[in-house]
Parts: structure tokens; C-alpha cells; sequence
């Protein structure tokens, strides 16, 4: 064997499995056919991210894209090739492809001859790519997507954006900020169709008020156009842009993998299918990230690579994808979410605290009463809603609900007693005490609001 590890992929889940491994004394080589950081550092978070923060700024267009491009580099060169192999890590830059359970053939950048590697244990981390669903006219007209958006030199007057999802939201946002003139289509009766419905109604609240055309409840059914211009039909509408961006989701990127010569099984979506330690259904192939289908977040994928690893080189007490995983959505106001949301709730007894951020201090203090946290607490096995029982999932909407989604986070990935929450001294006035005051709630009325039954979902979410 050429290796003890061979992980391909050099996304955020396959630095954290070449990482895990390395540190595990694991002889590790890192393949990847894009340069290391993957879609997170280079299509993803850090440029969607840059652009909402410089759109936020007032920047103009040209400026806005010049300082996409000036953190997509600083971050990058933390995590290059030579910060890896001085970490301990070969590098190999090439695609790879299965040709036998344990053995890989890398067709390099040079052009050379592919090469044949092997190791006892393989982690599979090649991430996903934009999914182009199949809608007549789609691939016939000039279209966006991550892979593209971000290399846009020339300021927009229109822009047609396919999807209410998190990277059709955010985007939508960033380029009406931008001075685009921005529609936005979803098939769902709502956007971000998985969160809470007030929060996705608040958002579509704001985004109206900023002047972005939304409609939900409308599937893009054909597309027509050219490099002047597109013309989408959605039901009874017709939506002409300048452009348009396709933000339908993503697809796993197993294209040539060949892993059928591996043994390695997929699902209905194209995904590798794991196991909770992310074993393959091939004996000493796992796999991690976006590739398996699970939390498409670069967080989850990092946990994913360290499980991956971890479960290659341990026999016994392998670790396993367990952990409670938070998402942020950043829009203006920012919508952070863990666990579940009230109408996923289907057990007795579950309990909801709601606090609206117009009776948060600090918001007030802030003009940014927009937005509400909301947790959501059942009881324990024996003991009930004692000590306010445990937290099952939380939503806050504001303009830092990402960093207040920590402490739910971390109270139940602790499985500590939600009232500790409402325990713990937080500082006045912050925007984290909205989350003590809403813990509050499951002790009696505080501020006038007290913990409320969970309304199942045919009777709504609403507050
Ligand atoms: C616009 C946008 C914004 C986002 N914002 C956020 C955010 O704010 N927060 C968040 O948590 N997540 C965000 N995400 C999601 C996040 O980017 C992904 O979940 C994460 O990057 C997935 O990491 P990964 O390692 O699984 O895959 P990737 O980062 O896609 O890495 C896969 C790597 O594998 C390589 N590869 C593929 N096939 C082969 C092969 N055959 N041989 C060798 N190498 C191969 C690719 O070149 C690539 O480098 C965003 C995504 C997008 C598109
Ligand atoms: N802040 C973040 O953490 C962040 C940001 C961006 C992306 N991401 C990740 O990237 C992944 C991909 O994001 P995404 O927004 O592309 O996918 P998504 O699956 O979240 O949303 C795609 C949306 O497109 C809609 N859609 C599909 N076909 C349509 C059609 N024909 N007409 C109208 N609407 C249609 C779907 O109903 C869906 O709501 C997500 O899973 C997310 O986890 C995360």
C-alpha cells in the first residue's frame, strides 16, 4: 500500500479527514482537482459572505466584487498547499476514480498518465456541484450559478433568481443591496420551505420592503432567451431579467468516481450512503461532506471529515454523527436555526417560549427590533419537563441571530436542563440575554409571556 490514507477532496471535509488522520500518525495523501478550501473558500461561504457584508456597506458593484476577491485570497493562503504540507500532509493535485475497493487511479493537472494509489482506508469528500434542474430551455440560455456568480465584473441592472433557498435568499438580498433589480422565484409556498413559517414570512416581509420581487408557490417551467437577456415562466408569470442565477440546490459530485468498482452503494439522490460513523457500504471507504447528502454546511462537513477519520483508524469507540448541527442564514435579519422547528414537533407535551427582539433591550437600543427567538423544549425520559426539561430545537430571527444560536446549540449538544439557560447571568444588554429571557418562560411569566403547549402543524406555527 503506497499509503495508510487516501482522501480525496480538498473541501472542508476532506482537509478535516487528511487533518484527523495526519494527527492519528495516519501516512496521509490529500487528492484534490481544485485547489484546497473547495467551495466554501472559493464559491461559497466566503464570497457569498463578503458580498453580503460589502453589499451591507453600501459598496459599489466593482468595489464590492474587489473585495470578494481579497478575502476569497487571505482566507485561501491559510489553507494552501504549503500550510499542508507543512502540517504533514502529501498533496497530489488530480481527479481520481475507483478502479478496485482500495485502489485509485489520479489523472494529474500535467496530463500525465494516471496514477495508481492505494491505501487501507479511502475517504471520499468530493463535495457537490450546482443543480441544473431539468427545465426546458434551462441549458440553452446563459446562466449563473455559485461556480460563476462571483466572477461577475460588470454591474447588473436585472437579475431573475431561480430558488428561495439559502443561496437564493442571501444572494437575492446581497445583489437587490447592490442596486440590482432583483425577482426571485420559488416553487414552495415559502421561502427557505424547511424553517419556521414566521420566520420565513418576515423574510419575505423584508425583501419586499427592499424592493425584491418575490413570488412562492410558483415552479420556473421553461426558460428562453439569450446573452441580452432571459424570460422565465412561472405559472401565470412571465419574469424577464438580465440575467439569471439558478440557485436550486446542489447535486453530490460522484460523476467519475466509477464507484461501483468500489462496492460504494448511493442513494436516491446521488449521495454515498453512510453510516452514522460515515462507512461506505465498501469495507474501509468512507465518506464525508456534501457528498453524503447530509447537512450540505461547511461546519457539518468539517464534523463529517473528523468522524470519517476517526472511524478509519479506530477499531473500538469509533465516533459517530450524533451532534445537533446549527445553520445560519445570512440575510438581513440573519436566520439561525437548530434542531427542529415547531411544526416538525410531534411528541405530547412539548413546549414553546417566544420572545419578539421589539421586547429585547438591546434591539430596541439598536433599531432592529425585527425578528424573535423562539426555543422549543420536551420532556425527559422519567423526570419530565423538570427544570424545564430539554431542548429540542431553537429559531432566532435578528441581526445576530447566528452568534445567539451557540448557547441552544451547546445546551443540547449537552443535554443540560433548558432552565440553565435561563440560570446563567447573561450581561445587560446584550443580544444573547434574549435567549436567558426566553428560557425564562418555561419557569412561570416572565416580561408578560409564558411558555406556551407546541401548536402540532395543522394548526400553523405561528407565535
Ligand atoms: C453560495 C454558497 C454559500 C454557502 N454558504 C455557507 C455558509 O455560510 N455556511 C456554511 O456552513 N455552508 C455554506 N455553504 C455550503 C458549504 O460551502 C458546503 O457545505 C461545504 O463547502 C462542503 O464541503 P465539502 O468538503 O463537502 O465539499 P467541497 O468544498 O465541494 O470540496 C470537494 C472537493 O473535492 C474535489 N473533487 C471533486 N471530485 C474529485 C475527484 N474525482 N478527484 C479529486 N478531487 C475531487 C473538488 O475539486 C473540491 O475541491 C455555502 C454553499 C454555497 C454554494
Ligand atoms: N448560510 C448557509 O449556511 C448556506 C448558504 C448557502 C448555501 N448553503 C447550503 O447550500 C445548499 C444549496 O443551497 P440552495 O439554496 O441552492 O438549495 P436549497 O435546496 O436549499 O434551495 C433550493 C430551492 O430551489 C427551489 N426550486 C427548485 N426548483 C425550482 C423551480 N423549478 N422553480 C422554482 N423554485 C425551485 C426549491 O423549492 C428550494 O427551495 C443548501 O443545502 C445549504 O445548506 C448554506
Amino acid at each position: 500500500m503506497d499509503y495508510d490514507a487516501i482522501v480525496l477532496g480538498g473541501g472542508a471535509a476532506g482537509l478535516a479527514a487528511a487533518r484527523g488522520a495526519t494527527a492519528a500518525g495516519m501516512r496521509t495523501l490529500l487528492v484534490t482537482d481544485g485547489p484546497p478550501g473547495g467551495d466554501c473558500t472559493f464559491t461559497g461561504c466566503v464570497p457569498s459572505k463578503t458580498l453580503i457584508e460589502a453589499a451591507a456597506d453600501g459598496l459599489p458593484f466593482d468595489k464590492a466584487m474587489a473585495r470578494v476577491r481579497e478575502a476569497v485570497a487571505a482566507i485561501a493562503a491559510t489553507e494552501d498547499e504549503n500550510v499542508l504540507r507543512s502540517e504533514g500532509i502529501d498533496i497530489l493535485r488530480g481527479r481520481a476514480r475507483f478502479i478496485g475497493r482500495t485502489t485509485l487511479d489520479v489523472d494529474t493537472a500535467e496530463g500525465a498518465d494516471g496514477q495508481r494509489l492505494s491505501a487501507p482506508r479511502v475517504i471520499v469528500a468530493t463535495g457537490a456541484t450546482p443543480l441544473l434542474p431539468p427545465i426546458p430551455g434551462l441549458t440553452d440560455v446563459p446562466t449563473l450559478t455559485t461556480d460563476t456568480v462571483f466572477d461577475l465584473t460588470e454591474p447588473l441592472d436585472s437579475l431573475a433568481v431561480l430558488g428561495g433557498g439559502a443561496v437564493g435568499s442571501e444572494l437575492a438580498q446581497a445583489f437587490a443591496r447592490l442596486g440590482v433589480r432583483v425577482t426571485l422565484i420559488e416553487a414552495a409556498d415559502r421561502l427557505l420551505p424547511g424553517i419556521d413559517r414566521e420566520a420565513s414570512a418576515l423574510l419575505t416581509d423584508v425583501f419586499r420592503a427592499e424592493g425584491i420581487d418575490v413570488t412562492t408557490g410558483a415552479t420556473v417551467e421553461s426558460v428562453r432567451g439569450d446573452d441580452s437577456g432571459v424570460a422565465l415562466r412561472a405559472g401565470e408569470r412571465t419574469v424577464t431579467a438580465q440575467r439569471l442565477l439558478v440557485a436550486a440546490g446542489r447535486q453530490p459530485a460522484t460523476a467519475g468516481l466509477d464507484l461501483a468498482a468500489a462496492g460504494i452503494a448511493t442513494g436516491e439522490r446521488g449521495e454515498i450512503r453512510t453510516d452514522d460513523h460515515m462507512a461506505t457500504t465498501a469495507p474501509g471507504v468512507f465518506a464525508a461532506g456534501d457528498v453524503t447528502g447530509r447537512a450540505e454546511l461547511t461546519h457539518a462537513a468539517y464534523a463529517m471529515g473528523r468522524i470519517a477519520a476517526g472511524a478509519a483508524v479506530r477499531r473500538w469507540r469509533r465516533p459517530s454523527w450524533d451532534a445537533p448541527i446549527p445553520s445560519v442564514v445570512f440575510t438581513d435579519p440573519e436566520i439561525a436555526t437548530v434542531g427542529i422547528a415547531e411544526h416538525e414537533v410531534t411528541a405530547a407535551r412539548v413546549r414553546v417560549a417566544y420572545l419578539p427582539m421589539s421586547e429585547v433591550d438591546r434591539a430596541v437600543t439598536a433599531n432592529a427590533t425585527s425578528g424573535f427567538v423562539k426555543l422549543i423544549a420536551g420532556p425527559r425520559r422519567l423526570l419530565g419537563n423538570t427544570g424545564g426539561g430539554r431542548l429540542l430545537g431553537a429559531t432566532v430571527v435578528g441581526e445576530r441571530a447566528g452568534e445567539l444560536i451557540a448557547e441552544p446549540t451547546l445546551a443540547m449538544t449537552s443535554g443540560m436542563f433548558t432552565g440553565r439557560l435561563a440560570q446563567a447571568v447573561h450581561a445587560y444588554p446584550t443580544w444573547s440575554i434574549a435567549v436567558q429571557q426566553a428560557a425564562a418562560q418555561f419557569f412561570g411569566e416572565f416580561g408578560g409571556r409564558t411558555a406556551r403547549p407546541a401548536r402540532m402543524p395543522e394548526a400553523g406555527g405561528q407565535h
